[in-house]
């Protein structure tokens, strides 16, 4: 399939997502005390509980959307696509099954297709926010939302 790809910009001060799985938040909540002076200069938000619990243990301002199994991981999906949200930081947890499965998948997947940084665990968190890139401004090439559209309509035979 023939993708048409565009250019965005990304600022030094990002749009950063937490979320965690239960059984994962201490290890999200350590990990933002760890870098609390390094995520104080972004934009922070997150799913209900994983904000909640972050913001009330830190002290960081973090927006918070629905809970993950009921819409907050689709809300997350949906600024991803709007280009909105820049890393993602998702410590889900591989040793549990979710009653909202479909919607973990679709926040990887569409994080993935907008090539935004994800880390879903420690040790890739700590390569993201410690990497020069994090600190600085950059460009991400992404798919062309747009563009495919008109293409997709020319090609659908009626
Ligand atoms: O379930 C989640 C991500 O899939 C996280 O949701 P909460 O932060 O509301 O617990």
């Amino acid at each position: 399939m023939y993708i048409v790809k565009k250019t965005v910009h990304v600022n030094k001060r990002k749009n950063i997502a937490l979320v965690a799985h239960d059984f994962k938040k201490d290890e999200l909540l350590n990990w933002t005390l760890k870098h609390k002076d390094i995520l104080k200069n972004h934009n922070l938000m997150g799913t209900g509980t994983t904000a909640t619990i972050i913001s009330q243990h830190t002290g960081l301002e973090v927006e918070k959307f629905a809970s993950g199994p009921l819409g907050g991981d689709q809300q997350l999906g949906a600024k991803i696509s709007e280009s909105l949200i820049d890393v993602l930081i998702f410590f889900w947890d591989p040793l549990e099954t979710q009653p909202h499965d479909p919607d973990v998948k679709a926040l990887l997947r569409i994080s993935t297709l907008y090539n935004i940084a994800i880390a879903n665990c420690e040790t890739s968190a700590d390569y993201i926010i410690t990497s020069p890139m994090f600190s600085g401004e950059y460009d991400i090439e992404i798919i062309d939302n747009l563009a495919n559209i008109e293409n997709r309509a020319e090609q659908i035979k009626l």
